[in-house]
This record gives structure tokens, sequence and C-alpha cells, in this order.
């Protein structure tokens, strides 16, 4: 027989009590209630409990003491808070203090549901794969990157990971997964940069047969196809305005509607997100909405430039040419290795790809020099005196420059052009949709 979880309530409210004790008893569960912080702590210190829940704002202190209590006394213990509506400051302190996931008022029944199952998804050990395999490093940021990842790994909220183009933000986003209790089921990634207007809404929430013309059978969106698991999304900047609301509901209400279905069904998906744009300053400039900010950003990970790695440049290299080159690679003179430390690197760690693979393929003999490798001075941001071109036109100028000439050079042949430039298939796509290259 399957022991009985013990849920600890901790609300001052006795209305609220009772409606979420009685909402756990029907699952089968075992609740436990306390009124404030004082009587959260001594039912704490008597043990048993799987699972906690508390409101933010008790009469003694606040739901934070609780969470705290729980670290402090290194009780292995998941715990939500619950927080009044439009306190997102709230939810995400608790979260930085350890809370695994938090409600917000009113609390719906479906949303208690899929927190519980979640949580005691928690306890269940997985495969846990090795870190190293997917971010190598030795340098200061990349393991405070691996302690970090192993930190939020444990967690239910939202990650929001920030860093420039090619600096592993998805690698990152695939470690988190899976190291956490989340391992076994899918990782779903999404680049809403790549997807036209007029079809996000079918592509992420899916359709029901006859929903529209052209729809001849039920078809399973992004939420349903990461049932379970995680759903990332890559350049969620550039969703637009209208998707962002539709995506705070599903996010909120942990629930989705296909289109041309009368019925909601439930979602539970963790979401992490990536940008390599500033999301608060859109938030700012009114092109990214502020509760959909908050929800998405209550974990953030930056994942450094490689130019902040160069310790790490020469071990990089050494992995690389053995993944291009095999037991045959060439290796790297001393005079090569050091230009490779100094390079600039705007393309990041998939730049660094690009230069040992295309030098492993032209490589004329076993030592690779300074020329073999054929690096490119980087264009400094010089516009004309006086022109007062801003720096995004100049940038997406030099963007737009730079992937004409790559389709020139390939006959417009995208996964050709993709390689040289050092970009995925997808990139270049999103790029060239961004930018109007036809
Ligand atoms: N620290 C690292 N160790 C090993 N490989 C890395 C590391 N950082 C990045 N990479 C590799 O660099 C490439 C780019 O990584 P990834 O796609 O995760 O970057 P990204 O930041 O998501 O890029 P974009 O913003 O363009 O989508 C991948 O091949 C990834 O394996």
């Amino acid at each position: 027989m399957t022991k009985t979880l013990r849920v600890l309530i901790v609300d001052d409210e006795p209305d609220i009590r009772e409606l979420l004790e009685l909402t756990l008893l029907k699952m089968g569960l075992a609740p436990v209630c306390a009124a404030n912080v004082a009587e959260a702590k001594a039912a704490l210190d008597g043990g048993g409990f799987d699972l906690a829940l508390t409101d933010m704002r008790l009469p003694d202190g606040d739901g934070l003491d609780v969470v705290n209590h729980i670290g402090e006394r290194g009780l292995d213990l998941p715990i939500a808070v619950i927080t009044a509506h439009g306190s997102a400051d709230n939810a995400v302190r608790a979260m930085k203090a350890g809370a695994f996931d938090y409600l917000q008022k009113p609390v719906s029944l479906a949303q208690l549901r899929s927190l519980v199952k979640s949580a005691l998804k928690v306890e269940v050990p997985s495969a846990r794969p090795s870190a190293r395999q997917r971010l190598l490093g030795e340098s200061p940021a990349i393991q405070e990157v691996l302690r970090l990842a192993e930190k939020l790994s444990r967690s239910q909220a939202a990650v929001s990971i920030g860093g420039e183009s090619g600096t592993g933000k998805e690698q990152a986003a695939r470690l988190i997964h899976e190291l956490g209790p989340r391992a076994d089921k899918p990782f779903v990634a999404v680049n809403c940069g790549a997807i036209p207007e007029s079809l996000m809404e079918s592509e992420f929430f899916g359709y029901r047969k006859g929903a529209f013309t052209g729809a001849d059978a039920d078809r399973d969106g992004f939420f349903q196809l990461a049932q379970g698991g995680t759903l990332f999304l890559d350049e969620v900047a550039e969703l637009p305005l209208a998707m962002q609301v539709k995506l705070l509901r599903a996010i909120q209400e942990k629930a989705v509607r296909k289109l041309g279905a009368s019925q909601e069904e439930a979602a539970d998906v963790r979401i992490i997100c990536a940008t390599h744009r500033d999301l608060a300053a859109r938030v700012e400039a009114g092109q990214f909405r502020q509760d959909l900010y908050y929800r998405l950003n209550v974990l953030p990970l930056r994942m450094p430039p490689l130019r902040e790695l160069r310790d790490d440049i020469p071990l990089f290299a050494d992995r690389l040419l053995q993944r291009f080159g095999g037991a045959s690679a060439p290796r790297l003179t001393a005079d090569a290795r050091r230009a490779l430390q100094d390079h600039a690197y705007p393309g990041n760690f998939r730049e660094l790809e690009n230069i040992l693979e295309r030098a492993v393929a032209l490589a004329a003999s076993p030592s690779l020099s300074r020329d073999d490798l054929q690096l490119t001075p980087c264009v400094e941001y010089s516009p004309e005196p006086g022109s007062g071109e801003p720096l995004q036109d100049y940038l997406d100028r030099v963007e737009r420059e730079a992937i004409v000439k790559a389709l020139e050079g390939t006959r417009y042949n995208r996964t050709q052009a993709a390689k040289k430039l050092g970009v995925t298939f997808r990139s270049l796509r999103y790029r060239m949709e961004r930018l109007g290259v036809k």
C-alpha cells in the first residue's frame, strides 16, 4: 500500500484553510493546518510532511519565514507560496528563498492539482546526466552557471536565460531540464521568432479537426507535446503582444484550449525562456507585457559571452578539434592558440565551432597555424560622424549584409549559408524573416 502524503497548509483565514483542506482530502492527501508562522514551525519541526503550502501574509510574519525555516533546518520538503493577486514581487522573493512554485489567489482546483502533482514529482529521483556533457568550462563564470542550473532544476518556477547569441542558452535550458524531476518527460524547444503570427495560436495550443479550413485531423500544440516536461521558448522577446496575453493565461491557469475545442485541458509544463534582448527595456518600451515579464523572469540566468571565458578557450578548442577531426585531429601551434584566445567572438561559442570546423576541413598538415584559422577581424561600430544612425539600425544593416553575402556565396542554399555564418538553420531563417531578406 502506498503511504498517504501529508501536506501542511499555512493560512490565517479559516475559510481558505478549510477550502484547501477539503480539496487536498479529495485528492487523497492528508492535510494538516496551521494558522500562523509559529504553528507552522512547530508542525514542521514535528516532521513527516511531504509538501507545504503557505500563504504569504500571516499575522506573526510572512510565508518567507516558513520557507526560510525549511531551508535553515535542512528539511527535505517542497514548499509553495500562495500570494495575493498582483504581488509577483513576493512570489519572486519566495522562489529565490527556495520555494519551488507559487499560486495566485484565487486558487483554482486545477492549479492546486497540478502543483501537487509536480511537487510530488520533485521527490522522484531521476537519472542525472553529467553537466559536463552540455556545458564545458572551468572558468568561474561557467562554474557559476552550472551551480545555478543545478539549483534552478529543483524548482518548478519559470527560468529566463539571457545572453548573447551562441552563448549556450539552449544548452543551459536542456541542462536544467535534464537535472530536474521532469528529465524523463519531453523537452520541447520553440523559436518564437520563427512562427508566423497567424499560426501562433494553433502551434502553441493545437487544434481540433474542423477548427478551420485544412484542419483535417486533431493536432497537438507545443503545450500538449511538452506535457509533464519543459517548454523552452527561445527568442521570447519576439512574441507578438496578442500572443503574449494568451501565453500568460495558459501559464497562469496551467490550462490550454485547442482551437475549435469547447473544453480546456490541464497543461503541466515548466517554462524556460531565452532571449538575447533586454526584456526589461522591452517592457519599458511597451513591446513586452509587464505581467508576462514577471511570470517568466522569476529565476534569471545569464550566460557569459565567450570573451569572458578566455582561459577556457584552449580547452574548448581541444575538445572541438577532437570532435571534428577524431583521432587524427590536427593540433594548434602556440601562435594559433594565442590568436584564438585574443579573438573577439561576436558569435560566441558557435563562432568558435565554426572556425575550427572549417580549419579541420581545410587542414593540409597535422598542425594548424594562425593563418589556417582564417580569423576575420571584428567590424567596429563606427557610423558616419553625425549620421545619427541608431545602434540597432546599424547592427541590422551589418547583419543583413552578412546574410545576403553568405546567401549569394552559396547560391541561396540556406543550409550552407547558415553553416558559413556559424548559425543554425532555424536561426538563419528567423533572422531572414526579421530583417525582411527574401
Ligand atoms: N560552454 C559550452 N560548452 C560546450 N558547448 C557549448 C558551450 N556553450 C555553447 N556551446 C555550443 O555552442 C553552440 C550554440 O549554443 P546554443 O544554441 O545553446 O546557444 P544560444 O545562446 O541558444 O544561441 P542563439 O541565441 O543563437 O539561439 C551549440 O553547439 C552548443 O553546444
